[in-house]
């Protein structure tokens, strides 16, 4: 996996200016390895996607950025601080798990409770409720709102105070499509804001719409930490279908140029030859192609979801069968 960084982020800037830096960490609880040397770094501006399938350490990572859980071995900074002292908590709001309300109160007596305990005026609880849009139904009881409106409160808490930095812990998780979209929406406008975010999820299609930059997490490790662009064009991210004549001599060329033997596919009137490659390989393979003196009458291609290269990168051979 590329871990080049972009050309306008350098690496000396991104290392300078973390929001939060964290290496080689590691947590066990008892005999499971839920962590087992973690690193990453979230600039400030950014939304930042950790993906992951179940168990793979996501929640365990965003406690220790809280300071809710301390790391067995290596270190991690948040705004220059240690994770849980009052320096970083000032700046940071989280929503992990399913957030608690009292269910008789409305939303905004629930987040003025909230509120007047950071001492902060119900002007900010009227703004954050702006912000969720739940201003028209802030004075309903927490026990009427839908699941997706819970979370969106759950968020609004998050946000009292201005944090600078936002940690979600699979916000969308449960929501319906309505939901999923409005929280999608919301997350986007926080960055756009210049909120840092910092959230979990499953919701692949949702992380490759809002994320800056995408960690893919399983068994503990970090397995890909780039932009959804450099992820989803990772080797075999495009699958490419070539009708030529003639058609042994174009399988010929393409096994040359990719090194590996494409698939011949297709019934013998629609013969063409198929290959998994990268978005950069396509020109090449055209110019080699045509310098053969090979036609080519159609060149298809399909670019992998990110959920199709996450489902590849955290397929696990020693997973059981259906069988076993
Ligand atoms: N307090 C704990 N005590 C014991 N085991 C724990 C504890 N917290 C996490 N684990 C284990 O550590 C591993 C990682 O869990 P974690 O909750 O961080 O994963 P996750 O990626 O957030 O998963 P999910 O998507 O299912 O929430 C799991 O095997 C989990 O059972």
């Amino acid at each position: 996996m590329p871990t080049e960084t972009a050309p306008s982020r350098p690496e000396r800037v991104v290392a300078a200016a973390a929001t939060v830096e964290v290496r080689g960490v590691r947590k066990s609880f008892g005999k499971v390895d839920a962590l087992r040397g973690v690193s990453l770094e979230v600039l400030p501006g950014q939304v930042y996607g950790l993906l992951g399938p179940n168990g793979a350490g996501k929640t365990t990572l965003l406690r220790i950025l809280l300071g809710l859980v301390r790391p067995d071995a290596g270190s991690v900074s948040v705004f220059g601080h240690q994770p849980g002292t009052p320096e970083v908590l000032r700046q940071v709001g989280a929503l992990i798990e399913t957030p608690a309300f009292v269910p008789h109160l409305s939303g905004r007596t629930n987040l003025q409770v909230l509120a007047r305990a950071k001492g902060l005026p119900d002007t900010e609880v009227d703004r954050v409720l702006e912000v969720v849009e739940l201003r028209q139904r802030r004075n309903d009881r927490f026990t009427g709102y839908s699941l997706g409106m819970g979370q969106r409160l759950g968020v609004a808490a998050a946000l009292l105070g201005r944090p600078k930095l936002l940690i979600l812990d699979e916000p969308t998780n449960g929501l319906d499509p309505e939901g999923v979209a409005s929280m999608r929406s919301l997350v986007r406008s926080l960055g756009a804001d210049g909120t840092t975010v910092l959230f979990s999820s499953h919701q692949l299609g949702e992380v490759q719409q809002i994320c800056d930059r995408v960690v893919v997490i399983d068994r503990g490790l970090v397995i890909a930490d780039d932009t959804v662009t450099a992820i989803r064009d990772q080797p075999g991210s495009v699958a490419l279908d070539l009708w030529a004549t003639p058609a042994d001599q174009a399988g010929e060329v393409l096994a040359a140029y990719a090194g590996r033997t494409p698939t011949e596919t297709g019934d013998p009137g629609d013969r063409h030859w198929h290959l998994d490659a990268t978005p950069d390989d396509i020109p090449g393979l055209v110019r080699a192609l045509v310098a053969a003196g090979i036609d080519i009458h159609e060149l298809r291609r399909e670019r992998q979801t990110l959920e199709g290269v996450f489902f590849a990168l955290t397929a696990h051979d020693d997973e059981p069968t259906e069988e076993s």
